[in-house]
């Protein structure tokens, strides 16, 4: 019996576009409550959410039982990090803030095995064999992982085609990240960062890898699933839920301040 199928990695590799969410609640609950909304995948944000590896375990747990698919954003890019993340069964990883081709090098070694990584072998212990149920996980894990690279500062845009040179399975551009670095801090919609964005987008697919974004703009989604993004966040689930409150708050305030006191 082999390591489970990743149905995500497949999607990106059939170049199947994959309409995401950026799950930030840091809890299983709210993140299962995600996962009935019917996003393609829900990331997991293990770097800008207060998040441990067992809070990510947990929403990866919720998620893997609906019907999309988990991805784990660690805080690093550390081999030490990635062979925990891996263990506990996440089989898709962002890694954020990738500067170049040997640090992506690095990041393909740590999710695979010897000879051709170094991931760590645990395997009788982790999660990600069933606890040794799946009998030759080791020899068939490396292919159900998927490793994804952000790019999302001008080092990482300089040497963007080494890094598209290695094996990683696509690389997600950081607005955000590069509008700072790029001078714009907090101001993604600028014309320069957006001509950046998608001149990676463009490059990430023309290299035949799956390229990806987060941006909460309908018409720069529709732009880079134009020009053949494949894994598109939409939304953030954080930003969503903080909007709402807020406009709840407004409108019940709204509805006092017409109501004569009884009193
Ligand atoms: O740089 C970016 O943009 C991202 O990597 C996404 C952000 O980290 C996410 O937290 C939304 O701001």
């Amino acid at each position: 019996m082999p390591a489970p199928h990743n149905a995500f990695k497949t999607a990106l590799a059939d170049g199947q576009p994959q309409i995401g969410c950026w799950v930030g609640m840091a809890n299983a609950y709210a993140a299962e409550i995600a996962a009935t909304a019917g996003f393609d995948w829900l990331l997991v944000d293990g770097e800008h959410a207060p998040n441990d590896l067992n809070s990510i375990l947990e929403q990866v747990r919720v998620i893997e039982g609906s019907g999309s698919h988990p991805v784990a954003r660690l805080p690093i890019g550390e081999t030490w990090m990635i062979k925990q993340y891996l263990d506990a069964g996440v089989q898709n990883l962002l890694v954020p803030m990738v500067e170049s081709g040997d640090q992506a090098t690095e990041l393909v070694r740590a999710v695979r095995y010897p000879p051709h990584g170094v991931r760590g072998v645990g395997s009788a212990l982790a999660r990600a064999s069933r606890f040794a149920a799946i009998p030759d996980y080791l020899t068939t894990a490396d292919e159900q992982i998927c490793l994804l690279v952000q790019v999302e500062n001008l080092a990482g845009l300089a040497a963007l085609d080494d890094i598209l040179e290695t094996k990683v399975d696509g690389v997600f551009i950081g607005p955000s990240d590069l509008a700072a670095d790029m001078g714009h801090i907090g101001n993604a919609d600028h014309p320069d960062v957006v001509a950046a964005v998608l001149d990676a987008i463009r490059r990430i697919v023309a290299a035949g890898k799956a390229a990806g974004i987060l941006t909460l703009d309908p018409a720069m989604q529709r732009t880079c699933l134009e020009l053949g993004a494949t894994f598109v966040a939409t939304n953030i689930d954080v930003t969503l839920f903080a909007k709402s409150l807020r406009n709840a708050a407004h409108d019940g305030k709204s509805i006092k301040s017409m109501v004569s006191p009884a009193y």
